[in-house]
């Protein structure tokens, strides 16, 4: 049976991160190995030129499931009839650059995004916000975008969620594949909080196999945090192929769903679970199940927890208060 491809929309088609997921995002990375797809290539005319030597590189690798590629500068084209939409494209932080500066220089970005997603996208959109302050240009988009579901939008913490599986698969002697349940909670800043109380490592309780507080305190969770920039300090840009490959881990799992047993850190609208206020998007332990998440329910949060996951839902609420106050929700 012929499948209707899926069209997926990429932001920033031409940047850095760009150039590492739309190759996989082709090759089935993104939604499986026998879905087709199409791409919608959105970047600012400045940026056209080079998305269109992107296309032709792609044209070249003579994917199957390629079944088109279209390049667009106005975001009401760029989004029409998108099912899923990754908004990459934004102001990078350079050297020496705090996150908060990116709220306002990104904001403008995401709010008419959001139109065009509210006014043009399929009824089934699903919408990765990876462009950074990512959770906080996801609430923009969101609040421009009031006819499609808020659990719709969503923010990239996967990067920090494989970079903490990595940190701990390194501290113990495991295999990344042997950890299971770890969770990143709070804003995809330094703020964010990497836990491992509820982890498993080959079934054993991770915080128990580690039984260190204090490489837990002084050296994994600022090591996750800080990893980014880390990365610009050493490449003099940020993560990209690494953003990218998050990328695709966030949306496959959304699509695909979690394994029996494990879950996945998503930054999504909260609830109100584990005390985030409601409407904040927060990163939270997920399941997924046929294209749908839920917040994994029921964890003991313990008082070292408590504190750090309070410490970014608090960054969070000032981000949503600073955006208010430039009318960007
Ligand atoms: N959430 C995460 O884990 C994570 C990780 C790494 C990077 N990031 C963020 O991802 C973003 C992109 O990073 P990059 O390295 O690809 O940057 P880049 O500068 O290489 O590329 C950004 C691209 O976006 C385009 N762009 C700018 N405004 C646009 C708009 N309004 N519409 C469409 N395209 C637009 C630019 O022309 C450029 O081609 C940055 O904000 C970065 O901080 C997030
Ligand atoms: O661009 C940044 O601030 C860093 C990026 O979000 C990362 O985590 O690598």
């Amino acid at each position: 049976m012929t499948r209707t491809p899926v069209n997926v929309t990429v932001t920033g088609a031409a940047g850095q991160i760009g150039y590492a997921l739309l190759f996989r995002i082709a090759s089935g990375h993104l939604l499986g190995a026998d879905v087709p797809v199409k791409l919608r290539l959105l970047e600012i005319p400045q940026g056209v030129k080079a998305a269109e030597g992107t296309a032709m590189e792609l044209d070249d690798c003579a994917f199957p499931l390629l079944k088109g590629i279209d390049i667009f500068d106005d975001p009401n084209q760029g989004f029409e009839g998108a099912n899923v939409a990754l908004l990459v494209g934004a102001r990078p932080r350079t050297k020496g650059m705090e996150r908060g500066d990116l709220l306002a220089a990104n904001g403008g970005i995401f709010k008419p995004q959001g139109k065009a997603i509210n006014d043009h996208a399929a009824d089934d959109i699903k919408v990765l916000v990876v462009g950074n302050p990512a959770n906080t240009n996801a609430l923009i988009a969101q609040a421009a975008a009031p006819d499609v579901p808020a659990e719709r939008f969503t923010a990239m913490t996967r990067l920090d969620h494989n970079r903490a599986l990595t940190q701990l698969a390194q501290k113990t002697g495991a295999s990344v594949e042997d950890i299971k349940r770890l969770t990143i909670w709070g804003n995809h800043s330094a703020t964010q909080y990497p836990d491992i109380f509820h982890a498993e490592i080959a079934g054993k309780n991770a915080a128990e196999v580690v039984n260190d507080e204090a490489w837990l305190a002084d050296t994994f969770i600022p090591t996750v945090a800080k990893r980014g920039a880390a990365i610009i300090e050493a490449r003099g840009a940020s993560s990209a192929a690494s953003a990218a490959n998050a990328a695709i881990d966030h949306v496959h799992t959304w699509v695909n769903g979690t394994a029996e047993g494990d879950w996945a850190s998503m930054g999504i609208p909260s609830d109100g679970s584990y005390g985030v206020p409601e409407g904040l998007i927060s990163s939270f332990p997920v399941t997924t199940k046929d294209g749908k998440y839920e917040i994994v329910q029921g964890l003991d949060i313990n008082e070292f927890s408590r504190a750090r996951i309070d410490a970014s839902v608090k960054e969070l609420a000032e981000e949503r208060e600073a955006v208010r106050g430039l009318d960007l929700i």
